[in-house]
């Protein structure tokens, strides 16, 4: 199925299965709208291909977002492999001012600033200390509270920063997926895929360590106006055919992301679109999203 959306761009969707064996029929529906919406499958030849076009996409994002007259270009940032694809590629990109930049995180582990596992350590030392990004603008978690609390705190915080009571609507996420499926700190089987209610929820289980975490949840994920997933490398390969193709396994948390009235980005390098057999956008040496 070919559908047309923004511009010119011809979006390829997969209509296959999903192999959802939940008995939860809100899985099955979710999964449903994440293999039949529009989604754009972007591959580039290596992660150095990947980095600018990314850059450049939220920079252009931000423009919009401004340009439109937005007090504040609102952006979640992911861990993992991510920082240091942003951390390199954002600060090239010429003249991007970024005092009305709102950062947020998808997710965050509850550990002291200093300790080498903290997503928010990372880009404070890698990026945020080479951007124009307020200190204030940095919405970040207390990681000296308990992690109820620090759910309870950095979704209070969001609620400011957002001026709302209900579902924050960030303008554009960033999102990595784990090789077994996972996107911020929501993992395959947990009950926390079910939270319907909350903004930020707390994990005490989480199967990659450290086990202590904070997590947007799929609502807000969904709600966001962008939001772009980037996966790199062959190891990510068979997930990234189960999630985008489907078949008989379970449902996975990254096949769950649909944003109900916002885009949908997969920038995937070619080691990890190895096994994929949809069709994917493949763009030139320099092209813009
Ligand atoms: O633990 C986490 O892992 C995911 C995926 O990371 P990646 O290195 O495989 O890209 C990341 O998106 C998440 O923020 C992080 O807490």
């Amino acid at each position: 199925m070919r559908m047309r959306m923004g511009g010119d761009s011809t979006v390829h969707v997969s209509q296959s299965g999903t192999g959802a064996s939940s008995p939860d029929p809100t899985w099955s529906t979710l999964a449903a709208q994440g293999t039949m919406s529009g989604r754009r499958v972007v591959a580039f030849v290596s992660a150095d291909e990947l980095g600018p076009a990314l850059a450049h996409l939220i920079a252009s994002r931000a423009e919009k977002a401004l340009g439109n007259g937005a007090g504040s270009f609102s952006l979640g940032l992911s861990g993992g492999s991510l920082v240091s694809i942003l951390s390199k590629e954002l600060p090239a990109v010429p003249n991007l001012d970024c005092k009305r930049w709102l950062v947020g995180f998808c997710d965050e582990r509850l550990v002291p600033f200093h300790d080498p596992e903290s997503t928010y350590g990372l880009y404070k030392n890698q990026l945020f200390s080479k951007m124009n990004i307020p200190d204030d603008r940095v919405l970040t978690i207390d990681p000296s509270l308990p992690v109820q609390e620090c759910a309870e705190d950095y979704a209070n915080k969001l609620s400011k920063a957002f001026d709302t009571q209900q579902t924050p609507v960030f303008d554009m996420l960033l999102l990595g997926m784990g090789p077994d499926g996972h996107i911020c700190s929501l993992f395959p089987d947990h009950p926390l895929l079910q939270e319907k209610q909350k903004t930020v929820a707390p994990i005490s289980d989480s199967p990659k360590p450290p086990p202590q975490r904070v997590t947007l949840t799929l609502p807000v994920v969904n709600a966001a106006r962008c939001v772009v997933f980037v996966s790199t490398g062959g190891s990510k390969a068979p997930v990234l055919k189960q999630v985008l193709e489907g078949g008989d396994g379970p449902v996975l948390p990254a096949a769950l992301v649909a944003p109900t009235q916002g885009e949908l980005f997969w920038l995937v390098d070619e080691p990890a679109a190895a096994s994929l057999t949809l069709d994917v956008e493949r763009p030139g040496p320099g092209a813009k999203l």
